[in-house]
C-alpha cells in the first residue's frame, strides 16, 4: 500500500516540530511506519545544503540563489528519503515542505510561483502533499515561543524582520485558500495535546 504524505507549514514557532512527535507517536499508536522528517534537510545531501541556507550572514545569498538551494535540498529529500519511504507503504511527516518555498522565497522574497512550481517540477516530479496542516497562531505568540525555544537567536531567514514574517503569513493564508482540499488550517494555539487532537481530526479522512 502506498504510504501517505502530511506536511505541516507555518511560521517560526508556531509548534510545528512538536506536533511532529506528537502525531507521530499517535500514528505509531496506530500500527503504522512513521518517517519524520524536516526541511531544509532530511537527507545527507540535503542537511548539507540546509547550512550554507541557515548560516552566515541575512544576505548570503540573493532571493533567487536560496529558491534554487532550497529546491535543490528538497530535490535530494524527495529521491533519497520521502519516495522511498512512501513506497515502502509508511507516513510520512515533514516539517515544512514546497509552501514554505512559496511563502518565504515567493511571497515575502518576490520569486515568482510559476517558478517556484516550476523548479518544483523539475527536481521533484512536483510531488505533492497528500494532506498540508497550517498552523495558525498570533504573530506575538509565536514569536514568544520561539525565542523560549531560541532564546533570540533566530536563524539567517527567522531572523529577518517583522514585515517579511507577514508577508509569508499572507502568503501561507493565500496558499490555504487556493488549495482547500490539500490544505487544512489548524489553531495552534493552547496545550499541546488540545492542537494534536485538531490534527488528528483535519486527517480523519486519510486514517
Ligand atoms: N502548544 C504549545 N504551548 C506552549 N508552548 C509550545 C506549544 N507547542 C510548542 N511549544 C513550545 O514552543 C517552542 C516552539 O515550538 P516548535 O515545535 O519548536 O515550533 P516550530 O517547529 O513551529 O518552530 C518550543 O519551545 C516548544 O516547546
Ligand atoms: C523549507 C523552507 C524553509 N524556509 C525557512 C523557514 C525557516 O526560517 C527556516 C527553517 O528553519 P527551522 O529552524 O527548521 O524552522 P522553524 O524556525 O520553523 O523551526 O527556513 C524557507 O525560507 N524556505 C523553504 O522552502
Amino acid at each position: 500500500m502506498a504510504g501517505r504524505f502530511i506536511s505541516l507549514e507555518g511560521g517560526e514557532g508556531v509548534g510545528k516540530s512538536t506536533q511532529i512527535k506528537r502525531l507521530a507517536e499517535a500514528l505509531r499508536a496506530r500500527g503504522h511506519e512513521v518517517v519524520e522528517t524536516r526541511e531544509p534537510g532530511g537527507s545527507p545531501g540535503a542537511e548539507a545544503i540546509r547550512k550554507l541556507l541557515l548560516e552566515g550572514e541575512a544576505e548570503r545569498w540573493t532571493a533567487e540563489t536560496e529558491t534554487l538551494l532550497f529546491a535543490a535540498a528538497r530535490a535530494d529529500h524527495v529521491a533519497r528519503t520521502i519516495r522511498p519511504a512512501l513506497a515502502r507503504g509508511a507516513w510520512v511527516l515533514t516539517d515544512r515542505f514546497l509552501d514554505s518555498s512559496l511563502a518565504y522565497q515567493g511571497g515575502a522574497g518576490g520569486v515568482g510561483e510559476a517558478a517556484i512550481r516550476q523548479l518544483h517540477a523539475i527536481g521533484s516530479g512536483g510531488l505533492l502533499p497528500d494532506r498540508t496542516l497550517l498552523l495558525r497562531l498570533p504573530a506575538e505568540s509565536a514569536a514568544a515561543r520561539a525565542s523560549t525555544r531560541d532564546g533570540g537567536a533566530g536563524d539567517r531567514i527567522g531572523g529577518r524582520d517583522a514585515s517579511y514574517h507577514a508577508r509569508v503569513a499572507a502568503a501561507f493564508e493565500a496558499l490555504a485558500a487556493q488549495e482547500p482540499e490539500r490544505f487544512r488550517p489548524v489553531d495552534a494555539s493552547g496545550p499541546a495535546g488540545d492542537v494534536t487532537e485538531r490534527i488528528l481530526a483535519a486527517l480523519a479522512d486519510l486514517l
